[in-house]
């Protein structure tokens, strides 16, 4: 009854424009529900919502005419209300976790999901980055597993629950949110994570019990399998779910066969879910492989396309420059302070990293470096150090180039044994920095160099602007990377429909500014050698392999202790010159003074350095338009600054009427 109840209310939801996301729910060929589909059809075609069919029979049909005749006014009072997770008929200890964490509204994702995968439907996601996909099916099949347990009715020869993701830092952060999530329950339902770097034994104490709910990479689950570690007559008694979050990626981890390894072993009674940022043809590829009848959710916020692919609180910039002076703007733009902390900063390889890495510290600008070749453990404890602020610049380097040297390890993974180690030590096969990590309070993504292709750039920049908090993405572009900008921009143009470009010029770099740390910049970067380069990438993973161990031992014991090791520490001993450290204020042109004085105020406004005192920052929460100086200052010359001004004051004025009214 219940579930009839919250099924009619997902309907209602359907058929209409939200608040702030549109939901396209995609009925099937099995569907009896022709009426309610054909209302959802009619306010799809009236919102610019695609359908594509696909889709659920059954409770579509017992509740779509109904909802069909009331799909216009009772909806648009739901539309305006926003869901609590109360509302949702979780049970009341995932709530009590929710509340400790500070959250009590379900985003528009959490609020569409959750109720059909309560109802045990298969469901296709999709939602762009940081939407809160993972609370969306952790929270009901948290919910549906507590209530069988409570009943007694857990079968377990196996798993209950798999979910799989594409690398080994989601699995360690989903392992971690689902935890997180069962804090206050009673019923012990055992969550582990198993990965490719765990040895058999490792593996084998993990899954011992079973576990119900296992988090892992498809390639860990179908070696599993193959070794007999899990066996496929225990899934087929024991799964009940199976979830694939990050699924436009999973194929990209070349994990196919590895999935379809699994899926003779999957009940038909499983039910599965799949996650996905990005619309691939990938997703339809694993839709059909894994999920019956789906129904298919795909959500934008309003007044956006449907396919809109960078949240609207993300504000994208971009600065031409040759790829020789990359260095140079990424000076300026730090040192001048021209941008706000915290700064996700993407290059294509390792080497590149540590070059930037040294040249900034030459100018007393510490960062660390994220990549492929570092232990696990340091790797989760620079994300973590880094979503705690115990640092302000992390460079990252991207999965473009590891990709191909993982593609090139594969191959020679199966010649020879050699390979097989070289690449354990070298790069791991199961990482990803950019995909689906949960970096907190990333203000700033700078590409420093372009990603090899659009979605590249849609997960890096979906690095910021997560849970509805402001944020910036600069790209630098070098001549040769105007091809791919352009792809980028036309991808952009093309899912929003706009005959402009989304990605403006930044407007808060002068010439003057640029020009004035030129020589220094030249002098530095050219003292920084390729043996230095070599250097530093030895001993950070030399300190790192040490950090590792430390890490492992100690954070056993305590969890939160993140200021045990730094992970910026400096890689040279020589100390910085005072020139270097302290650019001279005679260098610095007034507008560029001006500008970095607007953002030092407006990080001031947001508060930003004091993170404790702002413990419950609410999805809306984030800065507005007024303390953002992207969207308030020019650094192009006082008429234009007035002109934006006064479309800017228009703006608000035009935002404080609509609150008014
Ligand atoms: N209901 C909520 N209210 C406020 N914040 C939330 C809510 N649900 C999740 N969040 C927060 O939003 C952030 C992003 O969530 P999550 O990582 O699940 O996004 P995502 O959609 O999976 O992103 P990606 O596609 O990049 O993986 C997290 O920090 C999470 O804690």
């Amino acid at each position: 009854m219940a579930k009839r109840k919250q099924r009619k209310a997902a309907t209602e939801q359907e058929v209409e424009n939200h608040d702030e996301a549109t939901v396209a729910a995609e009925a099937g060929p099995e569907n009896d529900g022709h009426t309610a589909h054909a209302a959802e059809e009619a306010a799809a075609a009236e919102e610019g919502v695609e359908r594509e069919g696909g889709g659920e029979g059954g409770a579509e049909g017992e509740e779509g005419p109904d909802a069909a005749a009331r799909g216009g006014e009772e909806g648009k009072e739901e539309e305006e209300r926003e869901v609590s997770f109360d509302e949702l008929g979780l049970d009341e200890q995932l709530k009590r976790a929710l509340r400790k964490k500070g959250l009590d509204k379900a985003t528009p994702i959490q609020r569409e999901a959750i109720p059909l995968i309560l109802e045990g439907k298969d469901v296709v996601a999709k939602a762009k980055t940081g939407s809160g996909k993972t609370f969306a099916y952790l929270l009901p099949m948290l919910h549906e597993l507590l209530k069988l347990s409570a009943e007694g009715r857990i079968r377990k020869s196996a798993p209950n629950v798999f979910i799989l993701v594409p690398t080994r830092e989601l699995c360690q952060q989903v392992h971690n949110e689902a935890s997180s999530l069962l804090e206050f329950c009673t019923s012990k339902l055992k969550v582990v994570q198993v990965n490719a770097s765990m040895s058999d034994k490792d593996i084998k104490v993990a899954l011992s019990g079973p576990p119900n709910i296992l988090v892992t990479t498809p390639a860990c689950v179908a070696s599993c399998i193959s070794k007999g570690i899990i066996r496929g007559s225990s899934i087929k008694e024991s799964l009940s779910m199976m979830i694939l979050d990050e699924a436009d990626l999973l194929l990209s981890y070349r994990c196919e066969d590895d999935i379809k390894a699994l899926v003779p072993h999957i009940p038909r009674s499983c039910q599965s879910i799949l996650m996905s940022a990005t619309s691939s043809a990938d997703i339809e590829k694993l839709t059909k492989l894994l999920l019956h009848n789906p129904f298919i959710l795909t959500l934008t916020e309003v007044g956006h396309a449907k396919d809109d692919l960078i949240p609207k609180n993300v504000q994208q910039f971009w600065i031409s420059c040759d790829a020789k002076d990359k260095m140079l703007y990424i000076l300026v733009l730090l040192k001048l302070e021209l941008i706000q902390k915290k700064v996700l900063i993407f290059v294509n390889s390792i080497d590149s990293a540590f070059k930037l890495r040294l040249f900034l510290e030459k100018f007393g600008i510490r960062s660390s470096v994220l990549n492929a070749e570092l232990p696990q453990n340091s790797r989760l404890h620079i994300i973590q150090a880094f979503n705690a602020r115990l640092f302000d610049y992390l460079i990252a380097t991207d999965d473009s180039k590891s990709k191909e040297e993982r593609q090139a390890n594969k191959g020679n993974k199966k010649d020879s044994r050699v390979s097989r180690k070289q690449l354990q030590q070298t790069l791991d096969a199961e990482f990803g920095v950019v995909r689906g990590i949960d970096f907190k309070n990333v203000f700033t993504v700078v590409n420093y160099d372009m990603p090899p292709d659009p979605a590249g750039y849609i997960h890096r920049v979906g690095r910021t602007g997560r849970a509805n908090k402001t944020g910036a993405s600069i790209s630098l572009v070098s001549p040769k990377e105007n091809g791919i900008f352009e792809d980028i921009e036309n991808m952009l143009k093309d899912v929003e429909n706009r005959d402009t470009s989304c990605i403006s010029p930044f407007p808060l770099l002068t010439k003057n500014a640029v020009e004035s740390l030129r020589y220094r910049a030249q002098d530095v970067a050219r003292s920084v050698t390729t043996r230095d380069i070599k250097e530093a990438r030895r001993q950070d993973i030399k300190n790192e392999i040490l950090n590792s161990e430390k890490l492992k031992a100690h954070f056993d014991e305590n969890p939160r202790d993140l200021d045990l090791l730094k992970h910026d520490k400096l890689l040279s001993n020589k100390e910085i010159p005072a020139h270097l450290r302290d650019v001279p204020e005679y260098l610095i042109d007034p507008t560029t003074k001006e500008a970095s004085n607007v953002v030092k105020l407006s990080r001031a406004a947001m508060d930003i350095d004091k993170p404790r005192r702002r413990k419950r920052m609410g999805f809306k929460g984030g800065s507005g338009r007024s303390s953002d100086p992207l969207k308030t200052f020019s650094a192009e010359g006082k008429s234009r600054r007035r002109g934006r001004k006064e479309r800017d004051g228009e703006q608000d004025r035009r935002k404080r009427k609509k609150v008014e009214s």
